[in-house]
């Protein structure tokens, strides 16, 4: 069994004998529209992981490396990303979540601390990281595949009124490494994306079982 807590920057600094990580959140508000005419509010840059779970780009710190060299040196291996024109600095820190294991005599021990960044990006760059991916070392290896995570509701027409959920809350329902959720969902909200009442309610939506059921029994009859 695993504990989660939210650290400050400096608490994470103080807590010795433990793995540090540190993943990083690139978006982008595109300004297009999917199907329905819909707004696609943010497009999160995400990765499919070689365990077949859903992440952002980033990795284990090396002993001898701070958090942001450890962290720059982790994208440039998995996204082929150029550090200097995309730097992640100090200033696009969001979060950091303290990892406690439970140990065979029930007593929890500090594991890990799970340090996490988001960088605002222009449509153009966006795209330009994603075509590049091809050429990171780590591309096919750790890294499977950089996917774009839309933040979108579907709210008119019968795609809406027949499959509430459809959109983001439905994303939410995918499995995610650690506590890469909760890493979107704070960004999300820090970043002004949504609200913290919106993602509140695309949570109940996702944990809908009947919702659920009617998703997963629509897919050979749905419409687009
Ligand atoms: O997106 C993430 N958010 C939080 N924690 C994550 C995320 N992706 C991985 N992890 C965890 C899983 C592991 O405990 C470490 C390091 O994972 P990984 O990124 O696979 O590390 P390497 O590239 O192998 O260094 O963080």
């Amino acid at each position: 069994m695993e504990k989660w807590t939210k650290v400050s920057w400096e608490e994470a600094d103080e807590i010795t004998d433990v793995v540090r990580a540190a993943h990083c959140a690139f978006w982008c508000e595109p300004e297009t529209k999917t199907l329905r005419d819909t707004p696609i509010k943010a497009l999160l840059m995400m990765q499919l992981r070689f365990d077949g779970l859903l992440g952002f780009p980033g990795g284990l710190i090396d002993a001898g490396e701070n958090i942001l060299e450890g962290l720059n040196r982790e994208l440039r291996e998995e996204m082929a990303l150029d550090n200097a024109r995309f730097p992640v600095g100090k200033e696009h820190w969001v979060s950091a979540h303290l990892r406690q294991t439970q140990q065979p005599d029930g007593s929890f021990k500090k594991t890990q601390v799970c340090h996490f960044f988001s960088k605002k990006l222009s449509k153009e760059d966006f795209y330009e990281i994603e075509k590049k991916q091809l050429e990171a070392d780590h591309w096919g290896y750790e890294n499977f595949g950089l996917i774009r995570a839309p933040v979108l509701e579907f709210t008119a027409g019968s795609v809406a009124e027949k499959y509430p959920g459809r959109g983001f809350a439905w994303f939410l329902t995918h499995s995610f490494i650690s506590c890469a959720r909760e890493q979107m969902t704070e960004m999300i909200i820090s970043e002004g994306i949504l609200t913290k009442d919106e993602i509140n309610r695309y949570f109940e939506m996702s944990r809908n079982p009947e919702l659920h059921e009617k998703l997963i029994n629509s897919s050979s009859t749905t419409e687009n």
